[in-house]
């Protein structure tokens, strides 16, 4: 049986806007998690990165033998970490995915593939980061169906990240508990739109797809310099911009030939309000977490 494994697991993006908690998208960067089994010892050294919450990583990682009924083993785990915490980037599905899949490999593998993802999301919460982690490329997921929705590769994402954190939790909690009928049926018709826009590459098709009416109206007084980044974004070029994940990094998408001037707008703006940000011009990826 191995005692150590390593497992890399992409950055996502969620929502992209009016698919709120069922469409997300694997990046081209991500975390690499490495698990060195011990004899003894405190359960858990953690090396590499401090996380200011609970470490998820080790979450799953105890989650998968507690499942099957086994001690947890002592572990060291060394982070690599190339996400962002806290921005929207989908790390805590990084964590939570390398943990379960780290510890079902050194168990030898002994369960369906579908029913660890299974714990994966139950742990997360909600599927729309974990699920393209899991399998990469962009991926809406209802219930247990996913499916694999194809990225037009002249559509470029375009993330503007700031400087200040945004935890889930708290975006979470703004959202009501009931939302009008005409707001639902607006995000049906641009979720189609979106799908379509995404398959095709219709400027169109994705300006009016992007729009969102389930979380955005809610989260973006959470982000300070929202309304001027999106107008500098849009009027570089941009089809549109939303929040990535539950924010607060925004997403443009962009053509290729717009993307960086995009990015440098988006940046600017920000700077504009006194809020430093970063920019990254990415990639939708078909690479899924990887066990190396
Ligand atoms: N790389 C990581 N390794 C271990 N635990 C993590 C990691 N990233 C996040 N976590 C844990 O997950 C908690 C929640 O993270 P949170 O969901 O707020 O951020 P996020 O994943 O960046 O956001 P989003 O889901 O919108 O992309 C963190 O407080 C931390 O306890
Ligand atoms: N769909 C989730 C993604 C963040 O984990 C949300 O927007 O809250």
């Amino acid at each position: 049986m191995a005692t150590e494994v390593a497992v890399w697991v992409p950055a996502t993006t969620a929502n992209l806007g009016s698919g709120f908690d069922c469409l997300g998208a694997a990046l081209d960067f991500g975390n690499r998690f490495h698990f060195a089994l011990r004899e003894g010892g405190e359960p858990v050294q953690v090396v590499g990165a401090q996380i200011g919450g609970e470490n998820l990583a080790y979450r799953g990682f105890a989650l998968m033998y507690e499942r099957l009924g086994q001690p947890v083993p002592p572990v060291t785990l060394t982070l690599e970490l190339n996400v962002p915490l806290a921005r929207g980037l989908g790390s805590s599905a990084t964590a939570i995915v390398a943990g379960l899949r780290a510890a079902h490999y050194l168990l030898g593998n002994p369960m369906p593939e579908s029913q660890v993802l299974a714990w994966a999301v139950g742990l997360e919460g909600h599927p729309d980061n974990v699920v393209p982690a899991w399998w990469g490329g962009c991926r809406l997921t209802c219930g247990e169906r996913v499916c694999l929705i194809p990225w037009h590769p002249e559509i470029i994402p375009v993330f503007a990240i700031p400087e200040f954190e945004l935890s889930t939790a708290q975006a979470r909690a703004v959202l009501p508990s009931q939302i009008p009928y005409p707001d639902a049926v607006a995000n049906l018709g641009a979720l189609g739109c979106l799908l379509q826009g995404l398959r095709e590459g219709s400027p169109e098709l994705l300006r009016t797809g992007l729009r969102d009416h389930l979380h955005q109206p809610y989260r973006r007084g959470l982000i300070p310099g929202y309304d001027p980044v999106e107008a500098a974004a849009l009027a570089a070029g941009a089809y549109g911009v939303v929040i990535s994940g539950a924010g607060p990094t925004l997403l443009a998408l962009s053509t290729p030939a717009q993307a960086d001037g995009v990015a440098k707008a988006m940046v600017q703006a920000w700077q504009g309000v006194g809020i430093g940000a970063l920019s990254r011009v990415s990639r939708v990826s078909d690479q899924g977490a990887q066990v190396a």
